[in-house]
């Protein structure tokens, strides 16, 4: 069967100042080798869960295994072969593409010989060669820059990689070079993404997990929900009044 490389048990999270719970109780299984999803509004939870995925945040009672390690208890087993690209990019204005690779490959404990191979592929992958050598402040609109930090996370081939909103913000060619990359690096890899766009979902995932209020609504491959909720009606999860999804 399929193997498991990231499960989330009965995870809660309340922060003191909310009236709710971020995460509410909420268990998901993440496979190796697929791209999953992880679909929902704004406020639904994902960066909670994903920060606590990568040991940044303790939740106040469940937990997460990463390769079947626990992050309160074996955060160290896992950072080597974990990889989290935040939400928003940590560049640094004048390292050029090239330095940022180095600079980030060396922090991860690669080596010097690895991380040059490594950052060329991506790079290459990425379609900057030709921005190689600009610093980073230099790069156009959010779009390259937002490659560059996914180009980053796949540095020394992490067994997990998780992308807090990879294209959010970005133009539609960028969109396709990210969605392009995480399926040329699917394989052997548990990849996450988190998103709010039903089109990207359904483009790039091998399955999707919908979370609304810290809760898991439903989960499933695209055709899987597609056929499930469009057999003679239409699913529509209405959110806080404002926000739609619409499986049609
Ligand atoms: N550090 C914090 N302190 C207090 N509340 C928080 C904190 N971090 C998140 N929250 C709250 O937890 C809820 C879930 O937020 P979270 O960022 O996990 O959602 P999200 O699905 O990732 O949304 P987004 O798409 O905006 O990133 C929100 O109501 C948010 O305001």
């Amino acid at each position: 069967g399929m193997e498991v490389g990231v499960a989330v048990k009965d995870l809660f999270k309340h922060f003191k100042n909310n009236p709710v719970p971020s995460v509410d109780h909420l268990s998901v299984d993440f496979y190796k080798n697929q791209i999953t999803a992880f679909l929902g509004h704004n406020g639904a939870g994902k960066s909670t869960t994903m920060s606590v995925m990568a040991g940044l945040l303790a939740a106040d009672s469940g937990t997460v295994y990463v390769n079947g390690y626990d992050v309160h208890k074996d955060m160290d087993k896992i950072r080597k072969n974990f990889s989290l690209c935040p939400q928003h990019d940590i560049l640094f204005d004048l390292l050029t593409v090239k330095q940022h690779m180095m600079f980030y490959g060396r922090l991860k404990g690669l080596t010097m010989a690895q991380t040059t191979k490594d950052s060329m592929a991506i790079i290459r992958d990425l379609n900057l060669i030709n921005k190689i050598n600009t610093p980073s402040r230099e790069l156009s609109g959010c779009g390259m820059k937002r490659l560059l930090s996914i180009g980053i996370a796949y540095l020394g081939s992490p067994l997990v990689i998780v992308l807090d909103e990879p294209s959010t913000g970005v133009d539609a060619h960028t969109r396709r070079s990210i969605w392009a990359l995480l399926q040329t690096y699917r394989n052997g890899q548990t990849t996450i993404i988190s998103t709010h766009a039903m089109d990207e979902a359904d483009y790039v995932s091998d399955r999707i997990a919908i979370i609304w209020k810290g809760q898991l609504i439903c989960s499933g491959s695209p055709m899987f929900l597609k056929k499930t909720f469009s057999k003679g009606y239409r699913l529509t999860v209405e959110l806080y009044g404002y926000y739609y999804y619409h499986i049609i």
